[in-house]
């Protein structure tokens, strides 16, 4: 460890000691529980974030310290790659043995073995970029952060108080800055420059449309929402709600995307506002997430999550690759998981290639890369559409040979630098969904008429080992526990149209079951069917057994 100084290294990690009783996980959504146990994590991240750096010749490593939809006491905290895209998975598991480290003396051990086994160059330097989202406990967790960093001498920027795409963004920007891949300024106001830029040139000579609303969880999506307001004006009338972001005990409270997908209803802050027809869209705690929503005539709640979104999406970029004169060229293909609604999988699979992966965006986000243009969104609204190296060469190079392909030609450029190909972003797929909007003409009424949901019920079971829960086929079938797939198999053949499965949570101590039926009372009925059947086979006693379990 030559050039690592391991007086400041352990000192400063004494001052970041691990709560003994405590374990951590690195899992699908990084560091993730109560904001006050997080200390001493934070310190070691900053810690392997340098590392990381090394590793990738000192190019520039995000740290994201978010929550997202979580309740506001929780925290935690994320490592972006050099591409902007999630950790790599081997990391993962470094992230967790150096988080677990008892005493400051393991901790140097464990540091020492993952720059041996990684084969870490620790003359190197190392760049960090890291940010924050709202959070009370988010300060204190960053300046844990800062230790780790001086203590293993990465040049550190911070980039404040930031959405999780952002930070993303950032990270992508300032390791392509000055290269022939440049993915733009490396600012936060250059990527909504960028992004509103892109927007108005794809709705240039469209009508204007009516105001959205945006509820943005009371949380940092509220500023990213503003500045995206603020820059494009008259272009896309804005009305932005649950705002609070200071207001303690808001964030996320009755609001937020994460809510709406949830509870399948309206923010009660929007009861006594959102007129039949009116279009409305909710971010959550990181502004990563997107759903959008209206009531319809007779004042029903309805919900355009992340699979409407991408029906939506795709079908446009599809068209606009056609009239571009791409169609042979360019395929377009979706990415979705498990709780991507029926009819959703359906309607999409009759029109595009569809494959569907484990639930986590890196799942998503890996398997689009092998398509040429990628659509992928996770039901509860986190998506985005990536355009492969060679597509965007493609969109570069092709001579369009008339007037109508050219305009094709130039919107399919127009999105590639609306959307953000690091990680899905809600504003940035707001504004997609409202050019798409805009281009056809649409209101949410007929964009909810593409397809109709097949109604479905998520049900979280608590069980004492989630672990014994193995999945296979993308998660739709257990392997174990034993026995348990034939019976809900047996179950769901009773159910008209009926499909449920069962999954261990990866970022909850919980087993989810999700279930779907022709109606809502029976996919409700068959959802706490499957639930009843996975606590009972799990030894769940009988006197904390949920009344709802059937
Ligand atoms: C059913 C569901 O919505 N699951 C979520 C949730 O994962 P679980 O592994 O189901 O806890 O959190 C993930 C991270 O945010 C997100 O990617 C995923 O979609
Ligand atoms: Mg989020």
């Amino acid at each position: 460890m030559a050039t690592l100084e391991l007086n400041l290294l352990s000192n400063l990690a004494n001052k970041h000691s691990k709560p003994p009783y405590l374990r951590f996980q690195y899992g699908t959504a990084g560091f993730r529980t109560l904001g006050a146990n997080l200390d001493s994590v934070l310190f070691r991240v900053g810690v392997l974030a340098g590392l990381r750096s090394k590793k990738q010749d000192g190019k520039t490593i995000g740290v994201m310290v978010t929550a997202s939809h979580n309740p506001e006491p929780d925290n935690g905290v994320k490592l972006v790659d050099p591409r902007g895209e999630m950790l790599e998975a081997a990391w993962e598991a470094h992230a967790t043995t150096l988080s677990n480290a008892d005493t400051t003396e393991e901790l140097l051990e464990v540091i020492a073995n993952i720059i041996q086994v990684a084969k870490i160059d620790i003359s190197k330097p190392a760049r960090v970029v890291y940010a924050r989202d709202t959070r009370p406990s988010g300060e204190a967790l960053v300046a844990s952060l800062e230790d780790g960093l001086r203590a293993v001498g990465a040049e550190a920027r911070n980039a404040g108080v930031t959405t999780t795409p952002v930070l993303h963004y950032l990270v992508r920007a300032i390791n392509t800055k000055s290269t022939t891949e440049s993915y733009g300024e490396d600012s936060e106001d250059g990527y909504y420059e960028k992004m509103c830029g892109a927007y108005k040139k794809l709705v240039a000579n469209r009508p204007l449309p009516p105001p959205l609303i945006v509820d943005c969880a009371n949380g940092v999506g509220t500023f990213a929402a503003d500045r995206v307001k603020d820059i494009l004006g008259s272009t896309l009338p804005i009305t932005l709600v649950n705002t609070a972001t200071t207001t303690v005990g808001a964030l996320n409270n009755a609001s937020g995307a994460d809510f709406v997908k949830t509870s399948q209803r309206l923010p009660p802050s929007l009861s006594d506002t959102l007129k039949p027809g009116e279009r409305a869209c909710s971010l959550d705690g990181d502004a990563d997430r997107l759903i959008y929503f209206y009531l319809d005539e007779s004042g029903t709640f309805k919900m355009l999550d992340g699979d409407k979104i991408a029906a939506l999406v795709a079908s446009f970029i599809v068209e606009q690759v056609k009239l571009a004169g791409l169609e042979n060229k360019v395929r377009v293909g979706i990415v979705q998981t498990a709780y991507a609604n029926g009819a959703s999988t359906k309607y999409l699979s009759s029109r595009l290639p569809v494959k569907c992966v484990a639930t986590g965006v890196k799942h998503l986000h890996h398997a689009a890369e092998h398509y040429p243009i990628g659509v992928y969104f996770e039901a509860n609204g986190h998506g985005t559409v990536l355009f492969s190296p060679e597509t965007v060469r493609t969109l570069e190079t092709h001579q369009p040979s008339t007037p109508a392909q050219s305009t094709a030609l130039n919107y399919l450029i127009n999105l590639t630098q609306l959307i953000n190909q690091t990680v899905g972003d809600a504003l940035s797929d707001m504004l997609l969904v409202e050019a798409v909007l805009a281009h056809k003409s649409y209101s949410a009424v007929e964009w909810d008429g593409l397809y109709s949901d097949l109604p479905n019920r998520l049900v979280k079971v608590v069980v004492a080992d989630r672990n014994i829960f193995q999945t296979q086929d993308a998660e739709r079938r257990l392997v174990s526990p034993p026995g348990l797939q034939a019976k809900i198999d047996e179950l769901v053949r009773r159910y008209d149209a009926g499909r449920s499965f069962v999954r261990p949570s990866g970022t909850e101590d919980v087993v989810r079951v999700y279930a779907e039926a022709m109606l809502k009372p029976l996919a409700d009925e068959l959802a706490f069917r499957v639930a009843g059947l996975v606590y009972d086979e799990t030894g769940g006693d009988a006197f904390t057994r949920p009344k709802e379990f059937l």
